[in-house]
């Protein structure tokens, strides 16, 4: 495909996606009907969606319209290419632009400048203060692809070894010491075999430093409450050598934990909540609660745009009532750990004092607060335990 014809399948599936289509839905109906396209242009085609999504206010103010032809000119004029380029309708390239659209051209203003809704600004501000605009860039570039190095099965240096072997260009994060950057050719990570053997899975390295911060004084016996996949779960039991339970009220998302865990050599016990009764209490109940996903909006690009000041409150009900359940299942002298993916104060202080103020016995031990500055995703994490 030309570049040209590679803009005109972005714009198909962005139309898809602005009329209200998930983004990777929209890609894959794309994808299925696109026998002509080889591997790199859908990569290519994937990355041009991607990218639009990050900058869907900055590239519609630039192109003149929020629509999938509005979204290219925009990523074109941003870029600094002539639109005639690929809007020429030589063959599958999409037509000329119009005198209108050639009109339509205007300058952002700050919050379509920073690809952010408005109404989110005063809350990124109350949280970053003067990091904001840098946290913002970052959220409209991609983000890195992180490994994390399975300590029970392989070290570092063999993995980014047999990684260079299938020509994928790793290197270790530098300050994250299970982590691995994948700097090139993460395409062809399959074809290394590093996740198969159980060498290596794929998370943020700010997914791995919660985990091994708060492994830093053996924690005893974890739960993790609410597991999903179970990523953290097996980062535990990677980092702590003990059994993991992991447990979440969607059961099917642990679905490939058990192939997980066996594959990386590591003990994980999946429970139903019926089951926790009987296995409380634990030394350390891990909360990775639902959030906004705000400090992984470079992964996420379609959470941005979703969330609403009414989605927000919805997560901060059920942040509190999770807490709340968890609290019963902690060990005399235990800890209570609450996380999220997030970097605004509704989800992470306010929450921390919301349960200070109506959680009598409790007492805040333990903080970290991590931003896109410093790792990849944004993270914040407190540690309670009994007064
Ligand atoms: C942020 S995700 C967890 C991500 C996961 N820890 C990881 O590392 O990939 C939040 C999870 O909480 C689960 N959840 C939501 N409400 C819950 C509740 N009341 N009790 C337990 N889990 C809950 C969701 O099903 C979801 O899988």
């Amino acid at each position: 495909m030309t570049p040209a014809a590679r803009n005109a399948g972005a714009i198909g599936i962005l139309d898809h996606w602005l009329g209200g289509q998930p983004l990777e839905a929209a890609y894959q109906g794309w994808a299925r009907g696109a026998r002509y396209a080889g591997s790199s242009d859908r990569a290519a085609v994937r990355d041009l969606i991607y990218d639009a999504a990050r900058r869907r206010r900055s590239y519609a103010a630039l192109g003149g319209s929020e629509t999938g032809r509005g979204l290219v000119i925009g990523a074109l004029r941003a870029a600094g290419i002539p639109t005639s380029d690929v809007f020429s309708g030589q063959g599958h390239a999409p037509p000329p632009l119009s005198q209108e659209e050639l009109d339509l051209r205007r300058t952002p203003g700050r919050a379509e400048a920073l690809d952010l809704p408005d109404w989110l600004i005063a809350p990124f501000e109350a949280a970053l203060g003067p990091e904001t605009e840098q946290v913002l860039h970052l959220f409209r570039d991609r983000a890195q692809t992180h490994l994390r190095i399975n300590g029970r099965n392989g070290d570092r240096d063999q993995v980014i070894a047999r990684l260079a072997e299938a020509g994928v260009v790793a290197r270790p994060h530098p300050t994250v010491d299970t982590a691995v950057i994948v700097d090139e050719g993460g395409r062809r990570l399959p074809r290394s075999g590093v996740i198969d053997a159980g060498l290596a899975e794929l998370q943020d390295a700010a997914s791995q430093r919660i985990v091994a911060w708060l492994c830093r004084d053996a924690p005893g016996r974890v739960l993790d409450y609410c597991s999903g996949a179970g990523g953290k779960a097996l980062a535990f039991a990677d980092m702590t050598g003990a059994e993991v339970v992991a447990h979440d009220i969607a059961p099917a998302r642990m679905a490939d934990l058990p192939a997980r865990a066996a594959r990386a050599g590591v003990a994980i016990a999946t429970c139903a909540t019926a089951d926790l009764p009987r296995l409380k209490p634990f030394d350390l109940v891990f909360c990775d609660a639902p959030c906004s996903g705000s400090g992984t909006w470079r992964r996420d690009p379609e959470a941005k745009w979703r969330l609403t000041p009414e989605r927000l409150r919805g997560f901060a009900e059920t942040q509190a009532e999770v807490l709340e359940t968890a609290t019963g299942l902690v060990a005399e002298g235990g800890s209570l750990a609450y996380a999220t993916c997030s970097v605004l104060r509704e989800e992470n202080e306010v929450r921390v004092e919301a349960f200070l103020r109506d959680t009598p016995g409790w007492r805040l031990a333990d903080s970290l607060r991590i931003t896109p500055t410093e790792a990849s995703d944004g993270f914040f994490v407190a540690v309670f335990r009994r007064v």
